[in-house]
């Protein structure tokens, strides 16, 4: 008898011992999914992650039910990456496998269930009669049905353990219905039944037509753009769609010529990353500086795996990596590129597509699920070098070599999942995957995180600087304005200052466009009474409401409840409600009603909902369609526009003021990155910063552009008060639905903590916004020597949770962590 560890797409640490029953023996192989009964209710697809021949202990075993793979769908780096994440950030390996692997290739309970044809009933084994009338149901119905209907549509609903025993009693089968789910995506083409050349055959076509007729018309045009006549062309393929657009003739015309025997239809699977546009296989010709930066970066290779590239904005970072690319695919390999944000994918696939063609794979989570998938599979069944463009999900697809991994703009937080688990960095899980496969890592950013910058000094990452724009132009220039003073001078319209207003104007007046950064998306951030000063909550958060004017409605950020707006104040009963402050939305309608002329674009979570949402946007703004873009910190980083003069930061003191360690470096990585948008292709780049607080010392280091400044300021303060990158720092969050169960729970378990790591805990505290969705959340803060074992400090949390959970104390709460916040 042989036993496997499956793992499970479930919350519960570890993995799952099965036993293989003979007739299946052969057939099983690490990576494989199968099914496998699980609790008394369900069916898992689940994937296995090692074989042994020892029976487990204590317990009886259960079989796997059935294998689905005849090759693995999973590598084995890959596993071993779930692994490591599960233990550094304190989750579950199934957590990992279910952010890792497309639904559709993981099928929870969508287990299908039919009646197997060869089945007798014998004589010992009859069937109960529950079983009987489940299996009466099965039988009435023409296809095979999922598990969770047949539960409701019978009655029972623990369905799980009868299927299982009609299983066993050979009644029925089941399987995955992983066909239907996954479709791979199918084009019709048109082709004319004669050979090229055959100019017998096209007459006789032409003579089945009426002139003048709508099939004349799409002949002509399937001729044409099938390059039927011309010599110096092969034929080319015509989509049906094509076809149609050319000739403006219907499917029932292409169909009627089909019956005639003038063209064939046919399908064809298409790949969804084919690429048809123009590729010139040409690598850009580096500047001076980006040359001898390259050719640092392999000198620093030899030495240290991970190098941080530190290149002002607009330096021609892209430009570098498209070498090293390059230079990874002549080897054979395979490249990771990994960027913060699905905006940024955009411009950079068009970028790289027109060097490297279809070897371009672009991968991210508002893809659909077939499309992934389809990559997922593309990967596992090819070696082939290519480079794939992604984000942070883009470390968990099936890479058979990695020669190179590109982090872009790796300072940025949003390379950090905050939920659900795994609460992982793209960034750092894309350093461990690097080493796995033995390939390099760059890291590249005009600002590097600190603790970055930190490693790189002290010698544990190489480090190349580019400290000048490509061609030599200057960094914009930076205005702070006194918000305060301009007030008081009368200067203030709306939602800008006088100056804002002057250099939006003039670089409308030279042709030029600018880009308005406002660090909230809504109309207004407030909903108040003025006459009682009541605001306006969200039932289940702590938060105050924000203002859309687009569906009038107070929406709650945290969890998307929809308000509508009370005409009268539900305190004071007085019509006072007034809404303050200013989000995306607003901002757009004060700039349209100051520029009535100018076209202006909105970038923000609302208008990037759809898949395309992000494009239209950028290349609209690229092309010079619209004049002014306003938006959230999607609009702040790695965009290359080049005709953006001015760059506007509407409210700065939002972005400062922010209850957390790396609030300023936060903050100064955001404004230096949006001002970096500005004067990419030309020296006449400004930037106006508006502040109620223009003596704050983050604004001096900003005019200068003074990186280095900035962070020797900030690596003392984070030594002095014991930060990272000095310690590491490990949350402990307790959430539970009542306010004085919470407390209670966090004071036990900080306490607990207190005994066996002493003053490395804090807390618990309440966070800043300390109710979410109904449940009340408290904080403990654990700093951990950076050498220190993270296992260890694992086992610690865990033998406390088992002992509180044992005595009945963490009834209710919910318990996860986070670690290295960001
Ligand atoms: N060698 C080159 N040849 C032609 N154009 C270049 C070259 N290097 C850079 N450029 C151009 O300069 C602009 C800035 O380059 P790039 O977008 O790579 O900057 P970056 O360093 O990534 O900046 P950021 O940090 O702001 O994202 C781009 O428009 C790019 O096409
Ligand atoms: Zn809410």
């Amino acid at each position: 008898m042989i036993f496997v560890e499956v793992l499970l797409p479930v919350p519960i640490s570890g993995t799952f011992t099965y036993s293989v029953p003979e007739a299946l023996a052969d057939s099983i192989r690490i990576g494989y999914r199968v099914i496998v009964p699980f609790g008394r209710k369900k069916f898992y697809t689940g994937i296995i992650a090692s074989q042994t021949p020892v029976a487990p202990q204590g317990y009886e075993v259960k079989d796997i039910a059935l294998i689905l793979d005849e090759w693995a769908v999973v590598r084995h780096l890959q596993l071993k990456l779930w692994h490591w994440m599960a233990d550094y950030y304190l989750c579950t390996p199934g957590e990992v496998m279910r952010a890792a692997m497309p639904a559709g290739l993981k099928i929870e309970s969508e287990t299908f269930v039919s009646a197997d044809p060869d089945y007798e009933e014998k004589p010992d084994e009859r069937l109960s009669q529950r079983e009987m009338a489940v299996m009466n149901y099965i039988l009435g119905c023409e296809k095979k049905q999922p598990l969770d209907l047949i539960g409701k549509k019978t009655g029972f609903a623990n369905i799980g353990p009868i299927i299982n025993s009609l299983l066993e009693k050979g009644a029925v089968q089941i399987s995955e219905n992983l066909v239907e789910r996954y479709r791979s995506r199918k084009e019709t083409y048109v082709r004319l039944t004669v050979d090229k050349g055959d100019s017998d055959g096209l007459h006789k076509a032409f003579d089945s037509v009426r002139s003048g007729s709508m099939q004349e018309k799409a002949l002509l045009a399937l001729i044409e753009i099938s390059a039927f006549m011309r010599q110096d062309s092969e034929l080319q393929e015509v989509t049906r769609t094509e076809l149609m657009e050319r000739s403006g003739v219907t499917t029932t015309v292409i169909a009627a010529m089909a019956k005639k025997g003038i063209v064939d239809i046919y399908k064809k699977e298409i790949s969804r990353f084919s690429y048809s546009g123009l590729v010139t296989g040409e690598l850009p010709v580096l500047s001076e500086a980006q040359a001898s930066a390259l050719d640092s970066i392999h000198k620093s290779w030899f030495e240290k795996d991970i190098t941080l590239l530190r290149g002002v904005t607009s330096s021609g970072k892209t430009e570098i990596y498209i070498h090293l690319i390059d230079y990874v695919l002549r080897q054979g390999r395979q490249a990771l590129y990994l960027v913060p944000e699905i905006a940024l994918t955009t411009q950079l696939t068009r970028r790289l597509q027109r060097v490297f063609g279809d070897k371009v794979v672009i991968y991210h989570s508002k893809f659909s699920d077939n499309d992934r998938v389809d990559i997922w599979k593309k990967l596992l069944a090819s070696s082939e070098p290519c480079v794939v463009i992604g984000a942070r999900s883009a470390v968990f697809l099936p890479f058979a070599s990695l020669g190179l991994v590109i982090v872009d703009e790796e300072h940025e937080s949003a390379y950090k999942q905050q939920d659900p688990a795994p609460r992982y960095n793209g960034r750092d899980a894309a350093i461990v995957l690097a080493s796995m496969h033995g390939a390099k890592t760059l890291l590249g950013s005009a600002t590097p995180a600190v603790d970055t910058y930190y490693k790189a000094l002290t010698g544990r990452f190489g480090l190349i600087e580019l400290t000048e724009r490509y061609e030599g132009l200057r960094l914009p220039q930076v205005e702070i304005i006194d918000m305060a003073a301009a007030r008081k001078r009368g200067e203030v319209e709306g939602a800008f200052s006088l100056l804002t207003r002057r250099l939006v104007n003039e670089s409308l007046q030279r042709g030029e466009q600018s880009i308005l950064f406002i660090n909230r998306r809504g109309y207004a951030p407030i909903a108040r009474c003025k006459l009682c000063g009541y605001v306006p909550k969200c039932e289940n958060c702590d938060v105050s409401l924000t203002y859309h004017r687009h569906s009038d409605k107070l929406i709650c950020h945290y969890c998307g409840t929809p308000y509508g707006v009370p005409d009268v104040c539900p305190a004071c009963k007085e019509p006072g409600i007034e809404v303050l402050g200013y989000g995306s939305e607003r901002v757009e309608e004060e700039i349209d009603s100051l520029f009535p002329t100018a076209a202006i674009a909105r970038m923000d979570l609302d208008t990037t909902r759809s898949k395309d949402g992000y494009e239209t946007i950028i290349d609209n703004f690229s092309k010079g369609k619209s004049q002014i873009l306003v938006g959230t910190q999607m609009v702040t980083k790695g965009l290359d526009f080049g005709r953006v003069s001015m760059v506007g930061v509407i409210n700065a003191d939002s972005i400062v003021n922010f209850p957390d360690f790396r609030a300023s470096e936060r903050a100064f990585n955001m404004i230096e990155q949006v001002a970096g948008r500005a004067g990419r292709k030309s020296d006449n780049g400004v930037v106006a910063v508006q502040t109620y607080n223009p003596s704050h010392p983050l604004f001096d280091f900003l005019v200068r552009h003074d990186y280095k400044d900035y962070y020797q300021r900030e690596i003392q303060e984070r030594q002095r008060y014991n930060y990272p990158p000095f310690v590491r720092i490990i949350y402990v969050y307790i959430k539970h639905k009542d306010p004085a169960a919470v407390s209670t729970i966090a004071f036990e378990f900080a306490s607990r903590l207190r005994v066996l790591l002493g003053n490395r805990v804090s807390g618990p505290d309440e966070p800043y916004v300390a109710r979410i969705q109904t449940l009340y959340i408290r904080r403990i803060m654990l700093k951990i020597e950076t050498q220190a074992s993270i296992s260890k400090v694992k086992s610690l949390l865990n033998d406390i949770r088992i002992e509180m959970t044992n005595s009945r104390q963490l009834l209710g709460a919910v318990l996860y962590y986070d670690v290295d916040p960001m």
